[in-house]
């Protein structure tokens, strides 16, 4: 099956500008779309709670904040960037009351339609851009004149033109520099979430750890071990990244591809693959969405109790001591040590 793939020559960045944009949220990725709309020539204004500590920071950057029903009132596209759980909540009380004929609703992310727990009304588009990255570095690569991959979908189109719409808001943020590619909001949601549970956080963290714990439970130096399984990771992702696995291959000694052809297949087991096809199972069937819809409103009393773990494993603090003296290290997000 072929995708189709959109860039900057089949946007029309002139949609966009033409629309009132109300970000909701103004964090890891409300930030960044807001204000790479706005130097994209978007109007655009901030809705949070009149408590929120994120009014400062918009405001910093001279963005216009209102309460999120003011913006949304004001608003002619409305693109709720706040965490998936609280989602519903902001819909019902602050954006369905003000939705006009004629407006779009858009999402960064497609968990609360796939999972239907908000249900717009027949009259607004409905749709996403979903950039394919950490909102800290969306931002930073449109500075750099880049952009993160995005992906694109319809739930909704009363006005026939909510995929132009889309591709133009994905445009402004800088996807269309990198490629923007056409989906669904079920392939979307169910594939993300996977490859965050499995892959590249999950996944990734546990391997990491259990790494750094078999080396100094082993007697070798932390300081060691965090270079070795998690500081080159970085590299060897790098290199992954410029020209897949084969490039990576490539670029290592042949002792370390031997060692890689035939250690990593014990590591990552037929088991681990059916670990994994059982995690996709409970993605696909709700499971996931409806245990973490239920801590959320419990007051993530799991959540909370697995944070402070992770916080406390031994890779944190050397890992803090080491990059203290890493001064070439960029480090441009401030909230983490
Ligand atoms: N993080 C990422 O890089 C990615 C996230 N996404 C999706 O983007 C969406 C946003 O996630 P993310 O950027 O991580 O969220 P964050 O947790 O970083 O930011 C949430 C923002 O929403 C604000 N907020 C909280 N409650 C309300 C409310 N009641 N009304 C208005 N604003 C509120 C918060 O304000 P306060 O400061 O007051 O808490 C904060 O500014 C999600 O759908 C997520 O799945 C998609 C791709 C990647
Ligand atoms: C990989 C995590 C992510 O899906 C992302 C940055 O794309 C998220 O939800 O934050
Ligand atoms: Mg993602
Ligand atoms: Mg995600």
């Amino acid at each position: 099956m072929s995708v189709e793939i959109f860039y900057d020559a089949d946007a029309d960045l002139g949609i966009i500008q033409g629309r009132k944009v109300a970000v909701i949220g103004y964090g890891s990725q409300g930030h960044a779309h807001a204000l790479s709309l706005r130097d994209s020539g978007v109007d655009v204004r901030i809705g949070l709670p009149e408590g929120s500590k994120s009014r400062a920071k918009a405001e910093e950057e001279g963005l216009r904040v209102l309460t999120t029903a003011e913006a949304a009132a004001e608003a002619d596209l409305i693109m709720i960037l706040t965490p998936d759980t609280k989602q519903r909540a902001i819909y019902e009380q602050d954006i369905a009351p003000n939705l006009k004929d004629g407006d779009a609703l858009f999402f960064g992310h497609g968990f609360n339609i796939r999972y239907g727990l908000i249900k717009p009304p027949a009259n607004v588009d409905v749709a996403m851009v979903a950039p394919k990255g950490p909102g800290h570095l969306v931002r930073r690569q449109f500075v750099d004149g880049k952009g993160v991959p995005c992906l694109i979908a319809v739930e909704q189109d009363p006005s026939g033109n909510a995929q132009a719409l889309a591709l133009s808001y994905a445009a402004a943020i800088g996807g269309a520099r990198a490629g923007v590619i056409k989906t669904t909001f079920r392939e979307e949601t169910e594939t993300d979430l996977f490859g965050e549970q499995a892959v590249l956080c999950g996944g990734a963290s546990a391997l990491v750890q259990a790494g750094f714990d078999v080396l100094t439970e082993a007697g070798y130096a932390p300081e060691i071990a965090y270079f070795e399984v998690l500081h080159e990771l970085k590299l060897i992702v790098d290199l992954m990244y410029e020209g897949g696995i084969a490039r990576m291959r490539y670029s290592i000694s042949d002792t370390a591809e031997y060692g890689d052809l035939t250690r990593g297949p014990r590591v990552i087991t037929p088991e681990v693959k059916e670990n994994m096809k059982a995690i996709l199972r409970e993605i696909q069937d709700g499971t996931f969405a409806k245990e973490w819809v239920t801590e959320d409103e419990q007051g993530r009393p799991n959540f909370a109790k697995l944070q402070a773990a992770g916080a406390k494993h031994p890779i944190e603090e050397t890992g803090r001591k080491l990059r203290g003296l890493m001064s070439w290290v960029d480090r441009p997000i401030t909230e983490t040590a």
